[in-house]
């Protein structure tokens, strides 16, 4: 018998921004009642290597009377940009979908974004659900509404809030994850620890290595509790004109790296060296005490994650980092912490100081 799936509530200030977050374990019958009564059309968008996947799905929504086509989209990054998302709103416009139909996503966090910009857009906004299959989509990605595409000047520089209609969580897609995807997907849950729940990181250092396999009920907590903190945070500010930022934490030095290496590392990869960043400039300005600032180092470090970068790459990452969305005019903004579950937002008007900051962690 399979248990039931934990519900985590998401709500907003309109009906749109109310969904469920499920997680638990052969979730897809749940896919067709979130669908409604008024779909007649779906779009499944799903990268290359997911093409089973996207095919079960979509005999699934057959069987069940949909008209239902899939849009295979280029894996991972190369998935999040303009000419991706022409394909899928071509494909949406040859199968007349109207603004009652709705758009399905499965994969990872790469995926729901691209997808999620295509129900944002197609008609002004049809709905989206939520199936993602890798530990940051299910944590993070696929939570919360934000959706996007790169350009070639930056990480997710053109997006649009649009709530999903419901997230699936389905930990018996992460079977198939690689391990190196499942840890780098570590580095925003990690985040969520380090900006709201302690517990997080205690059941990480208690046993690193049970945090490497899928079918681990330390897994399914740290899912579970980081989606709390993610479902908690939009909740509250959707459209990020305060708290929500702080779910950006460590995120203005990873998408510039993302962008210097050209997209070939891991977007988890490049949080977890931006959150050793942020808790070393934090330390540098006396917010942060030496013992939560190594922890950082510690806790990432255990799992295999990066923690530092290049050292001749910082004018590249400063031109980055000036894209970020916390910026104001020519301020740049970032999230620090002044203790565990504290966080707050530090000006740094004086790019000297950052400077300083990255010879502290650069290799
Ligand atoms: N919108 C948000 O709030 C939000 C939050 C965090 C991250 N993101 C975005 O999410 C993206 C990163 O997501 P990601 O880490 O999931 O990467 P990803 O979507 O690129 O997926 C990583 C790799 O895993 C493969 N994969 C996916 N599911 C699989 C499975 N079950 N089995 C085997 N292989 C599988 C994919 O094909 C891909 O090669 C970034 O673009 C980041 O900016 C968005
Ligand atoms: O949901 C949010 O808000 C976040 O900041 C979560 C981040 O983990 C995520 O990577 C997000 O896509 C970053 O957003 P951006 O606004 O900096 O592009
Ligand atoms: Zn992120």
């Amino acid at each position: 018998m399979t248990a039931e799936p934990t519900t985590i509530r998401v709500t907003g200030s309109a009906p749109a921004e109310n969904y469920d977050v499920l997680v638990g374990r052969g979730l897809l019958d749940r896919l067709e009642p979130l669908l409604g009564e008024r779909v007649r059309r779906v779009l499944v968008i799903h990268p290359r290597a997911l093409r089973t996947t996207g095919d079960t799905v979509r005999e699934q929504l057959a069987d069940a009377g949909f008209t239902a086509v899939t849009a295979e989209i280029p894996d991972a990054e190369e998935g999040k940009h303009i000419q991706v998302a022409a394909f899928c709103w071509q494909v949406l416009g040859q199968n007349d979908f109207t603004r009652s139909d709705a758009v399905v996503a499965v994969g990872g966090g790469a995926v729901t974004d691209v997808a999620g910009f295509v129900a944002a857009t197609w008609l002004r906004g049809v709905k989206v659900i939520h199936l993602p299959t890798t530990l940051l989509g299910m944590v993070d990605a696929a939570v919360g509404g934000k959706t996007g595409i790169n350009t070639a000047e930056g990480k997710n520089l053109v997006g649009a809030f649009h709530p999903p209609a419901g997230v699936l969580a389905d930990l018996d897609a992460l079977g198939t994850l690689p391990v190196n995807e499942l840890v780098t997907g570590m580095a925003e849950v990690v985040k969520c620890g380090f900006i709201a729940d302690p517990r997080i990181l205690e059941l990480i250092e208690a046993n690193p290595e049970a945090v490497k396999d899928p079918a681990s009920e330390t897994v399914r907590e740290l899912v579970e509790r980081s989606i709390a903190v993610k479902a908690a945070v939009v909740s509250e500010d959707f459209k990020e004109s305060g708290r929500r930022e702080f779910l950006n934490y460590g995120h203005t030095l990873a998408h510039a790296i993302e962008l210097a290496e050209r997209y070939s590392w891991r977007h988890g990869a490049a949080v977890s060296v931006g959150l050793v960043f942020a808790a070393e400039l934090a330390r540098m300005v006396g917010r942060l005490d030496d013992a939560t600032a190594d922890r950082h180092r510690t806790i990432l470090e255990s799992l295999g994650l990066p923690v530092s970068y290049r050292r001749d790459r910082w004018s590249a990452l400063l031109d980055g980092m000036r894209r970020d969305k916390k910026a104001r005019g020519d301020l740049l903004r970032f999230v620090v912490l002044d203790d565990i579950a504290k966080p707050g937002i530090l000006d740094v008007p004086d790019t000297s100081l950052l400077f300083a900051t990255y010879q502290e962690i650069a290799s």
